[in-house]
């Protein structure tokens, strides 16, 4: 079969534009945040979560991360106010994270690079039937983006990375419920918000990003268990997912707002 995209250098972030022309569009993600710039918005609400934990159904290696899906079918675990209009449906959480602890997240600040990043990601079913027809329009999509640095161990995700060893190849996955994602978050929800893009193909520019301006730790252990998982199936050669972070994107014609002073 044709190779599908990944991170390596045959057919990772700089080759993504030869199939996915959204690549080099003008609202694509990440991007370097830099926090001089960011215009604070006083129109900008609070984020406003509402997380059912028995609305995550299963941890899937899917090759290029692993995803904590949740039931979307109904208003389970929904996300409102902050920058947006109406409520948006949490779909799936994953990670981005680096080969080393030094760097790894998507986005950076201040030119800053992160351990690791993660991406909660929800959907507009107020206004849209489906995931997918969401993910084709420009106020489709909403991610809240955290960022993760390496420092104390961070115990509410002791409880995603000690399921990693039972979903080491790509395709494979487990039962996974029982939790709440904003035990994740950290303290602050002060965040940035900008217009832009799936951080992997097909790129689709559906997403209002919301970065956390708080970074939370992961242990420098936790980290080395996302670079455990494989990106190879299990009747292929073993190639570990050492990296999976597509690096920022030209800011282009786009402003950064901030919801704080
Ligand atoms: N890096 S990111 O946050 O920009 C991002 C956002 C969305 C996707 C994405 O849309 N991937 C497709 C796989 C998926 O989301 N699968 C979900 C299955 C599912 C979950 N609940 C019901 N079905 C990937 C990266
Ligand atoms: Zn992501």
């Amino acid at each position: 079969a044709r190779q599908s995209w990944g991170y390596q250098d045959h057919n990772g972030p700089a080759v993504w534009h030869e199939r996915f022309p959204l690549a080099n569009g003008y609202r694509q993600s990440p991007i370097a945040i830099k926090s001089r710039e960011a215009k604070y918005d006083p129109l900008l609400r609070p984020l406003s979560f509402s997380y059912d934990p028995t609305s995550p159904k299963v941890i899937l290696n899917c090759g290029y991360a692993f995803n904590v899906e949740f039931d979307d079918t109904e208003d389970r675990s929904v996300l409102r106010a902050g920058p947006l209009k109406g409520s948006y449906r949490l779909r799936q959480f994953h990670f981005h994270w680096g080969p080393t602890d030094e760097y790894g997240s998507e986005h950076t600040v201040d030119g800053q690079e992160y351990a690791a990043e993660l991406h909660l990601v929800h959907w507009n079913a107020e206004k849209y039937p489906s995931f997918v027809d969401a993910a084709q329009q420009p106020d489709g999509l909403a991610v809240v983006g955290v960022l993760v640095k390496v420092g104390e161990h961070n115990s509410p995700l002791q409880k995603v990375t000690d399921v990693l060893d039972a979903i080491k190849t790509k395709g494979s996955q487990a039962t996974f419920t029982n939790f709440d994602p904003s035990s994740l978050f950290p303290g602050s929800l002060d965040y940035w918000t900008y217009l832009g893009s799936l951080t992997v193909p097909p790129l689709l520019e559906s997403v209002i990003w919301i970065v956390l301006r708080q970074p939370v730790t992961a242990s420098s252990e936790q980290l080395a268990k996302f670079r455990s998982i494989l990106c190879s199936a299990k009747s292929e050669p073993a190639c570990h997912l050492l990296s999976n972070y597509r690096p920022p994107q030209p800011l282009r014609n786009r402003r950064v707002r901030a919801s704080f002073h």
